[in-house]
């Protein structure tokens, strides 16, 4: 090492001076510690140090206003903010207005001595500090660790045009955190295009994607606009991936290949000019295993990976995230509710398989149903008992369903003569458990299909696609 590089912090807290002050001393580094932005202004102006480490909240300045200031006097001064206040904006916008990096309170510092070593290391990038003023509208909600861990990655992100593949269990967020990739990304003037290839029939999806020429197929009787060209200038966010036939994947691999393609029918390339964010919450890794998804496709898509943990990783996010969706839900007009302690206990011991998706539909439905303004545990407990009739219904009874289903197997494959049944069995059976549960929820909701996919925990179009495969008769105008 050459003589000892200069670190400037600024923190109104003496513990924190005291103790970084100690931690960068002893790695080798020379520290100046101030409590007050004035100071580390007065320093940067001065041309001291090498880098800024600074707290947000501080008695005379908050020090997100200071990175763009400092980066426009000296671009090359590294900056990395600490706060407290670990919200996903305060991590976007020390990235946006170009912080070098985010650091959550507390943190580790082995951690601070790994992001100081790389900011006074890292060759200079060619970003820009841009002031968003965005107002304080938290798109996502949490302060669990992994939450914090995501609004970093994401935070990062939105400095770059990165593919990114995101994956979690259905409900956790994978839309949420699309769109936010793109309202806080390069892109965000750009058009944020979605298109979710479960609910699409297979034959469709590549002119969907593509667009199509006149007569391309029967059927196709003027061009057809694909979503890579309504997305250009933005984002294109390719839902249940896992689910996109194997032509297609290959089509979009050749996309990714070669930043052009054409329309079905279609003869001339046209540049591809989007963003690709994916999203599944199939093991895609497995899938490739099975030969149901390209390799070489997830290698393009996996450029950075982003996991959404279950909300059963993260109960501590459970009476934020219960606020949140009371709030969303008073903004929609329904009554404004609060929950009590025995509420916010109960709700953490529920196992939440579908994710923050059944939390929001739980809420809505106690301000929808119920008249008092402070809801107890009580309710909770009846309206979780309510939404889970099955998971009952499996235990009970003298068969239980998967009993049942074995028996009627057992039966059928005995009934083969050589052994060997028909073909497509997996299929037949899926179908045979599916009709009629989609007849029931169907039944149970008097045909409304937004409430049937509420009670299954399916997706509008993916319930939608089910009824139109399954062949289920649509009886509308009944609720
Ligand atoms: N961290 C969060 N903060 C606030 N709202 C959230 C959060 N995570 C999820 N939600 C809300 O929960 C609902 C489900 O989220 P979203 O649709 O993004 O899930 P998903 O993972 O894409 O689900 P699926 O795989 O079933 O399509 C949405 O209404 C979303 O706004």
């Amino acid at each position: 090492m050459t003589d000892a590089r200069t670190i400037l912090v600024a923190d109104d807290d003496r513990a924190i001076r005291t103790v970084l002050s100690q931690a960068l001393g002893r790695a080798g580094y020379t520290v100046r510690a101030t409590s007050s932005a004035a100071t580390l202004w007065r320093w940067v102006e001065e041309g001291a140090g090498d880098l800024v480490i600074t707290d947000v909240v501080m008695p005379d300045e908050n020090g997100l206003d200071l990175v763009p200031r400092i980066r426009r006097v000296r671009p090359e001064l590294r900056v990395v903010v600490m706060s407290a206040q670990s919200t996903f904006m305060t991590a976007v916008k020390a990235a946006q207005r170009g912080a070098f990096e985010y650091l959550p309170k507390p943190f580790d510092l082995k951690e601070l001595l790994a992001v100081v070593a790389r900011a006074l290391t890292a060759p200079a990038a060619a970003a820009s500090a841009e002031e968003a003023d965005e107002e304080e509208r938290l798109p996502l909600v949490g302060r669990s660790p992994a939450m914090q861990e995501i609004y970093r990655t994401v935070a990062r992100l939105t400095t770059t045009d990165l593919t990114v593949m995101i994956t979690g269990e259905s409900g956790t967020g994978k839309e949420l955190v699309a769109r936010a990739l793109h309202d806080y990304g390069r892109r965000r003037t750009g058009p944020f295009v979605a298109i979710n290839m479960a609910a699409i029939p297979r034959e469709l999806i590549e002119s969907e994607l593509f667009g199509h020429e006149r007569g391309a197929f029967t059927g196709a009787l003027a061009r057809g606009v694909g979503r890579f060209e309504q997305a250009a200038g933005g984002t294109l966010f390719l839902d249940e991936i896992g689910d996109m036939p194997p032509e297609a994947q290959t089509r979009l691999l050749r996309v990714l290949q070669e930043g052009e393609f054409t329309t079905v029918g279609g003869r001339n390339p046209i540049k591809a000019n989007v963003r690709i964010v994916a999203a599944t919450h199939r093991d895609l890794r497995q899938a490739i295993r099975g030969g149901m998804f390209r390799e070489d496709l997830f290698y393009r898509l996996n450029v950075v990976p982003i996991r959404l943990p279950p909300l059963r990783e993260r109960i501590e996010d459970i009476p934020l995230l219960a606020r949140h969706f009371l709030d969303r839900a008073k903004t929609s007009g329904l009554p404004s509710k609060q929950l009590d302690q025995g509420a916010v206990d109960r709700l953490r011991q529920h196992a939440w398989p579908g994710n923050a998706r059944e939390l929001e539909n739980l809420m809505r439905r106690l301000a929808a149903l119920y008249p008092q303004e402070v809801i107890g545990a009580d309710a909770v407990a009846a309206e979780l008992a309510e939404a889970e009739p099955l998971a009952e219904l499996e235990l009970r009874g003298p068969e239980t369903l998967e009993q049942a289903v074995e028996r009627h197997l057992s039966s059928f494959v005995a009934a083969q003569k050589d052994g060997l049944p028909v073909r497509d069995l997996y299929e037949r059976v899926l179908a045979e458990v599916e009709r009629p549960l989609l007849r029931l929820a169907l039944a149970a909701t008097r045909g409304n299909q937004i409430k049937a996919a509420a009670m299954l925990g399916l997706n509008r179009n993916t319930l939608r696609k089910k009824i139109r495969e399954l062949d289920l008769p649509v009886v509308r105008g009944l609720s």
